[in-house]
This record gives C-alpha cells, sequence and structure tokens, in this order.
C-alpha cells in the first residue's frame, strides 16, 4: 500500500495491495468523493465502476476492499482513514460459493434438470435461506449486504430476498419497521440513513428503475424488548408474505432468503428477555424456513445454535470485520433523525470539492423529492396504539395480577386528547383489505396490516386544529 499526495490539498491517492482494504469514518457535515483509477474495487460487494465518483456522507462509515489490487482517488478528509491487510473477506466469499452451489442446485431441481454430480448427489436441493446472528457492532449488516451483492453480481439473474427484521435499522423505509425485498442490483452503502438503498418514492421517474418496493410491517419502537410478542407476529406475518411470493416463482425462490437481525437476539443483560430472545430465533426460523445459521464473531452463540438447531440445519460461526465501527447511542439516535428526514425528503450529499458531471450513486439522484401535504379532518382517521404507552414487563406485576389492556391489544387514541402521544409522532398508514366482509374481520386485523406509507403529526397553529402532513410511499 502507499499514498501520495494530489495538487489539491483535500485529494489523495491510495494504491491497494491485493486482498486489502481502505476504510474510512466520516464526522458530522463532511462528505468523501471515492474514484478508481485502476484496477477493481468494492464496497460491502457492490463492485465501483472505473472513473466514476461515488459519493459517501452523513457520517458513514465503510471500507473499499480489493481482491486484485486497485488504485483509487479520495477527495475530502475523513476523520479516520487507513488500510488493513486483515479483512474475513476470504471466509465471506467461501460463504457465498456455498450458497451459490445451493442455489444452482435448487433451480436445477425446480425446472427438472439433473442435479450436477457431486458428494451431496443425494442430498435433497434447497436455496439458501440464511439467518444472520450476532452481537452489538459486530457487522451483521455489512455480512447480509455482501452475501446478497455477491449473488446479484454473479450474472446468473438472482434476486435474492433481503429482510430486515431489526427494527433499529430502518431499513428501506424508517427505524421502527421491519421490511423485506427482492434485490436485484448491488446495494450501496452511500449514506447510513439508506443502509440497504432506496425504495420508491415520490422522486421523479428516473428513479423507478431501481428502486425497491418493500413489503413492511410497523413495530413502532427501534427496541424489540418493548413488545417481543408483537414482533414475533410480525416475523411470522412477513414470512408467510415471502414464502407465498417466492413459492410462485422458481428463480426467486432458488435466489434464496438473508434475514439480518438485532443485536438483541444474540445476547441478553436482562433474564426476563432471555425466553423470548429464543423464542424470536424461532420465529424467524419457522417462518422463514432457514436452513443455515450464520454466527458473526461469537463462540457462546454459536455453542447455543449448534445445540438446538445444529442436528437439522447447517451452523457456521464466521470471523467479525476488524473494521467494524462500534457505533454509539447518540450516533444511532442521529442517524435515526437523519433516515426519517430522508424518507420524506430525500437525501443530497453535497460533494467535498464538486467532482466532475459524471458523478454516480444514489444520493446524487435521490435528492429531488417532492413532498406533498394535505389537510385531513381528524373524523376521517382512526389512530391506534398497540399496547399501553408504557408497559413494565409480565413479571414485575403483582402475583396474581393480569394485565388490564394486553401487549397485542390495539387501543383507540383520540388525537384532540393531550395525552394522545400523536404530536410530532411518526405514523404508520396501514393497507386496509378492500374485499373483506364484515364476519371476516378480527379485533387484532391491524397487527397484520401492511404498511402503505408514513404520517408526520405536526400542529397546525393558523387553523388552530391539529393538521396531519402526509407524506405517503410505495
Ligand atoms: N470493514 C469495515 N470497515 C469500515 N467500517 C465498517 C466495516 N464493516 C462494517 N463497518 C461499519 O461498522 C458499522 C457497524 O456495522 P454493521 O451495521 O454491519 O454492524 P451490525 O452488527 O449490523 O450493527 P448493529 O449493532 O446495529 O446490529 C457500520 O457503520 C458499518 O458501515
Amino acid at each position: 500500500m502507499s499514498t501520495s499526495n494530489h495538487s489539491s490539498p483535500n485529494i489523495k491517492e491510495w494504491v491497494l495491495d491485493p486482498e486489502t482494504e481502505y476504510r474510512f469514518e466520516l464526522d458530522p457535515g463532511n462528505s468523501l468523493a471515492i474514484k478508481v483509477l485502476k484496477g477493481h474495487a468494492e464496497v460491502f460487494g457492490a463492485e465501483l465502476a472505473d472513473n466514476k465518483y461515488y459519493l459517501f456522507g452523513h457520517e458513514c462509515k465503510a471500507a473499499v476492499f480489493t481482491w486484485q489490487g486497485c488504485t483509487i482517488e479520495v477527495t475530502g478528509t475523513p476523520s479516520t482513514e487507513y488500510v488493513s491487510d486483515e479483512t474475513p473477506m476470504y471466509a465471506y466469499a467461501n460463504v457465498h460459493l456455498a450458497l451459490e452451489k445451493m442455489r444452482v442446485r435448487a433451480l436445477s431441481s425446480y425446472r427438472g434438470s439433473p442435479l450436477p454430480p457431486g458428494p451431496d448427489a443425494e442430498v435433497d436441493p434447497e436455496p439458501p435461506r440464511v439467518l444472520v446472528l450476532g452481537p452489538e457492532n459486530s457487522g451483521k449488516t455489512s455480512v447480509c449486504k455482501i452475501l446478497t451483492n455477491y449473488a446479484v453480481r454473479v450474472g446468473q439473474g438472482w434476486t435474492p430476498m433481503y429482510v430486515n427484521t431489526d427494527p433499529s435499522e430502518g431499513g428501506w423505509t424508517v427505524p421502527g419497521s421491519i421490511s423485506a425485498v427482492p434485490i436485484t442490483a448491488p446495494i450501496g452503502s452511500a449514506s447510513p440513513a439508506s443502509p440497504l438503498g432506496s425504495a420508491a418514492t415520490s422522486a421523479p421517474t428516473i428513479l423507478s428503475s431501481k428502486a425497491l418496493l418493500p413489503l413492511v410491517y410497523w413495530y413502532g419502537h427501534p427496541e424489540i424488548k418493548r413488545n417481543p410478542l408483537l414482533m414475533d407476529r410480525l416475523i411470522r406475518n412477513m414470512g408467510e408474505n415471502v414464502i407465498e411470493r417466492q413459492d410462485l416463482n422458481p428463480e426467486g425462490r432458488a435466489s434464496g432468503i438473508i434475514v439480518d437481525t438485532p443485536s438483541s437476539f444474540a445476547s441478553s443483560t436482562s433474564s426476563n428477555f432471555t425466553d423470548h430472545r429464543q423464542t424470536l430465533i424461532r420465529a424467524c426460523v419457522d417462518a422463514f424456513r432457514i436452513n443455515v445459521i450464520l454466527i458473526v464473531g461469537h463462540e457462546k452463540l454459536n455453542v447455543e445454535m449448534q445445540r438446538t438447531y445444529g442436528s437439522r440445519m447447517t451452523v457456521v460461526k464466521i470471523p467479525k470485520s476488524g473494521g467494524v465501527v462500534e457505533l454509539d447511542l447518540q450516533y444511532r439516535q442521529r442517524v435515526h433523525a437523519q433516515q426519517l428526514h430522508t424518507y420524506m425528503y430525500g437525501q443530497v450529499i453535497p460533494p467535498p470539492r464538486r467532482p466532475s458531471a459524471s458523478a454516480v450513486g444514489d444520493p446524487d439522484l435521490d435528492g429531488h423529492l417532492a413532498p406533498s401535504s394535505s389537510v385531513i379532518p381528524f373524523g376521517e382517521l382512526s389512530f391506534l396504539r398497540i399496547g399501553e404507552k408504557s408497559m413494565a414487563p409480565s413479571s414485575a406485576l403483582p402475583i396474581g395480577a393480569a394485565r388490564t389492556v394486553n401487549e397485542m391489544q390495539p387501543i383507540p387514541l383520540d388525537p384532540a386528547s393531550p395525552g394522545s402521544g400523536l404530536l410530532n409522532a411518526i405514523v404508520a398508514l396501514l393497507a386496509l383489505p378492500v374485499h373483506l366482509e364484515d364476519t371476516e374481520r378480527y379485533d387484532e386485523e391491524v397487527l397484520d396490516l401492511q404498511v402503505s406509507g408514513f404520517l408526520a403529526m405536526f400542529v397546525s397553529i393558523i387553523s388552530l386544529f391539529f393538521a396531519v402532513l402526509i407524506e405517503i410511499k410505495n
């Protein structure tokens, strides 16, 4: 590895040796433009085209990896930048090859073609349905992105289903939701505000070719511990939908599923949550018919999963990357705020120094949202909250006492009442099934509905009553 300074003070050239990566971290308000001058490079498995600027911003932390060596030009001043030759990419590439083999065998069997010969010719071909588990800041999302991007890049037309069950991550919409989408093009990593790429928005149609239409369920909190029963139900609903969709499309089904999970699935400091943790892992395994579990750098969890699931599926421990950054609470809160803003208004990453007009990547295209607002009388909307606003764990109730409101009960809210908690809240707009008879409706129906968009609740001082600002996506 070597660096050379350009004539301009904030431009540097980095020559990377094979199998090394250039890691960087950005401060708030800073951005970085990276251009590949020679060779091939990728960011979390997504290849960077030659001689095009890629912008990174909003406190992005990432790495440019190269298999065969490359020269990159970096414009901007990251708070941290260094090159590392110790990466777990070899292990990740091996996992990718094993998953690829499963895909090819599964597709051959769906099409009725003879299976490729080999030691596992007798084993029933199954596409890879992978659950990725690991503690906080272990790099789970990065591993999921790398495996998904490699599958998409193979050129076989795979469209792996990426499932995000971490409500604190935001995925393709806002924090508090869980979502799934078949990935058709490599996922970029320009900003932590859109960690998994962009969903379809009210932006110009230029975006529609690469925008994703995710299936979204609303949990309403970033923290799983808040209502594990609700999370269990949402995961099962999502699994049912995902499997049903894949059953209709052999290529999509053979592409498999990659499920990213929250860190609370891996370890828990509270004994109350330990049972829920295992129940939620089981919910994922059942709902998505998981057949491969990957544990990112956690020995104890690996042993636990080997004991529980090792007899019926492959459980593999993979190394954690030394580049994964420890994200603190304040950083996560800033990213949540940025994700909400990005969902409503799109995002623009200002270039560190205007690179040439050939700049590419998501951010340049994403800054053109045209949010619309409409005033709707509250009488035409019904607001529901699931469970009580603050719920003590069941174990904290007096012996023999039961809850008056259970965790899954939808409670109607009066928006005019000061304690409704709606002011400045984000509310999910749920798609009501239109063809249902009254007899087919049930009390907890709202828990099973998908999200059509999100509402931001503000007060309109001029009209002296509450108004709702709506930005509907999908
Ligand atoms: N090799 C790397 N070089 C630089 N930054 C990295 C690298 N791998 C991951 N990161 C960054 O580290 C941060 C944490 O990684 P990631 O989100 O993948 O971890 P996680 O285990 O999914 O996190 P969480 O605790 O939220 O579940 C992210 O900002 C990611 O971009």
